[in-house]
């Protein structure tokens, strides 16, 4: 595990969850060995390093071939751990919002924002929390709309509230979760992500290549390259050198 940066008001805190990763991508080794530490975790690094590989792949869901090796434990508050790999991605208590919304496109926008207390084994549909996610993505205007009646960015809100929605999600992954949408909608969704995960205690790990985004929301970033893990720590420590890239572009 690469060594991991951090400011003294950044001390690290007991992971939540720890992931060990082992796969063959095509031509990319992706092998990985990471502790998810803070509210929010930014995965970033370049195009094809594995960013989406590793999110998957704490899904369960199966990461290249032919032989993958996957350890995915999650870490109780008292230190209490349980390995999760051979719990079938519905079972495993995550939401996942995959980078193109696969919306179901016979039910409509409330309908797919609800969708989740339908299969998982939620006794009853909690019409609170969705219409606290159909709220918190402006979607309550287009509740009854199909796939096919949204544009790009409004069908990546849905997606975005099905999974904050989810019931009994013990952890939030979001594939690239902006994409397509516009800047302002961005700016003003972050500082309501970030309150609404911290209150309910459930950590999310994000994909992004924005370091706008990631100095955002504050996160800790796991910089990957070439299918390893190459740092992890606070978004202005591990992002310095880009950071200072977009200041010399900006003077
Ligand atoms: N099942 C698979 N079989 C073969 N190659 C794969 C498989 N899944 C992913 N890859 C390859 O592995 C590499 C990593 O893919 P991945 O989607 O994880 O990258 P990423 O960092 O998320 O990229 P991006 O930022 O472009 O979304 C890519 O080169 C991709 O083509």
């Amino acid at each position: 595990m690469p060594e991991r940066t951090s400011s003294p008001e950044t001390a690290p805190r007991a992971p939540h969850h720890r992931l060990a990763v082992t796969a063959t991508l095509g031509a990319l080794l992706l092998s990985a060995d990471l502790e998810l530490h803070a509210p929010w975790t930014v995965l970033f690094g370049p195009s094809g390093s594995g960013k989406s590989s590793l999110l998957r792949a704490m899904c369960g869901f199966e990461v290249g071939s032919p032989a993958t090796s996957i350890q995915f434990t999650r870490i109780a508050s008292d230190g209490t751990s349980r390995r999760l790999d051979d719990v079938p991605s519905s079972r495993r208590d995550i939401a996942y919002a995959p980078q193109s919304p696969a919306l179901l496109p016979h039910l409509d926008v409330g309908r797919n924002v609800s969708f989740p207390f339908e299969v998982c084994a939620s006794p009853v549909r909690d019409s609170t929390v969705v219409d606290e996610a159909l709220g918190l993505f402006k979607l309550h205007a287009l509740a009854e709309r199909r796939h096919r009646e949204l544009s790009g960015g409004e069908a990546q809100r849905v997606n975005l509230a099905r999974a904050f929605a989810t019931p009994g999600a013990k952890l939030l992954l979001l594939d690239e979760p902006f994409n397509g949408i516009d800047r302002a909608t961005r700016d003003a969704l972050l500082p309501e992500l970030l309150r609404v995960a911290a209150e309910r205690g459930v950590p999310v790990v994000s994909v992004t290549h924005d370091v706008e985004e990631a100095l955002r929301l504050e996160a800790e970033v796991v910089r990957i390259d070439a299918g390893r893990v190459m740092a992890q720590g606070p978004a202005r420590e591990v992002l310095a050198d880009e950071v200072k890239r977009i200041a010399a572009v900006m003077r």
